[in-house]
């Protein structure tokens, strides 16, 4: 192959080179900041893919919950079809969570032994955006807004959260609005518990899936809660799956008993009746 005498100059090509007082690259997503914020507490090697890993699932959380906030409001405002296109960003943005935890198995319980002495009592368990993502899904437990009582404001919004509605409430209620007969127990039920199946929220769904053209909007939504929640269980388990292959049945830094406190967690049902239906139709 011929290579050309003088190398390829993008500046040429109309490339901009000079940034002083324009904003680049960088500064527009302040990475002085986010690339600033790896500090490894070890010598350990695999330090830095723990954190790595770590930090970018809370950045993938961060836009789950933006999302969900924005398809809950419009779903509260009886205008399903935008929260479409966010409830399928939510289930692609777990579906790359998913895929993270490859990079995470490489690393062997030897070398995760080389540092995980140092996280002290640290863990998963204290992530509040997670915590924010179970409460906005709908499983609500009060308990779990403890380890936050340190922080103020985290503790306030998530108590907002557990007190508000869930995604599930709000399609509940725009069930009721679109004239489905639903329970008053369930449109007013004590919001910071998690919902409960019904009857006459089955009676609903199962009108809708017998009907899907005469119920577009609603069989749609209903779709994309179950693709969201389907998403979220493969989650759990990759979770409870890599931690049992890297720490096996040792109780967790946080507390818990680790695997087996995870594998308990695989058995909440978000949206029970968008499940149990399924051997009626
Ligand atoms: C080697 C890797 C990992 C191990 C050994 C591990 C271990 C554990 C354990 C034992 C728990 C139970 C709580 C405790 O007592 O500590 C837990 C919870 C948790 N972990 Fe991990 N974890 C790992 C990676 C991750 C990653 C990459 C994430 C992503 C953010 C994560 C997020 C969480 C969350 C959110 C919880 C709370 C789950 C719940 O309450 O249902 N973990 N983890
Ligand atoms: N709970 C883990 C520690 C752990 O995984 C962790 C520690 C600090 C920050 C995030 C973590 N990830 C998930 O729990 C353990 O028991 O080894």
């Amino acid at each position: 192959m011929t290579r050309p005498a003088t190398p390829y100059d993008p500046a040429q090509d109309g490339a901009q080179m000079e940034f002083d007082g324009r904003m680049s690259y960088g500064d527009y997503l302040a990475l002085d900041k986010v690339l600033s914020a790896q500090n490894p507490i070890s010598n350990a090697h695999d330090e830095m893919l723990f954190i790595i890993q770590h930090q970018t699932s809370e950045l993938w959380m961060k836009l789950a919950i933006h999302e969900l906030l924005a398809a809950k409001a419009k779903i509260a405002e009886s205008d399903p079809s935008p929260a479409f296109k966010m409830l399928t960003r939510v289930a692609r943005i777990f579906e790359q969570l998913n895929s993270a935890w490859q990079v995470l198995r490489t690393m062997t319980p030897s070398e995760y032994e080389e540092f995980r002495d140092q996280l002290g009592q640290s863990s998963g368990f204290q992530s509040y955006q997670y915590r924010a993502i179970e409460y906005l899904a709908g499983n609500k437990n009060a308990a779990m807004l403890r380890p936050h009582a340190h922080l103020p404001q985290v503790h306030g919004w998530l108590e907002g959260l557990l007190k508000d509605t869930s995604l599930y409430d709000e399609a509940l209620r725009l069930l009721a609005r679109e004239g489905f007969a639903i329970d008053a127990s369930v449109l007013e039920r004590d919001l910071s518990l998690p919902h409960q199946e019904n009857q006459s929220v089955r009676a609903a769904w199962i009108e809708i899936y017998r009907d899907p053209r005469r119920h577009w909007p609603l069989y749609e939504l209903a779709e994309k809660l179950v693709d969201f929640e389907d998403y979220f269980r493969r989650w759990r388990f990759n979770h409870v799956t890599t931690v049992e292959r890297v720490i096996g049945f040792k109780r967790g830094t946080g507390g818990t008993s680790g695997v087996a406190y995870l594998r308990r967690m695989l058995d909440v049902v978000l949206f029970p009746e968008l499940w149990s239906i399924r051997a009626d139709l």
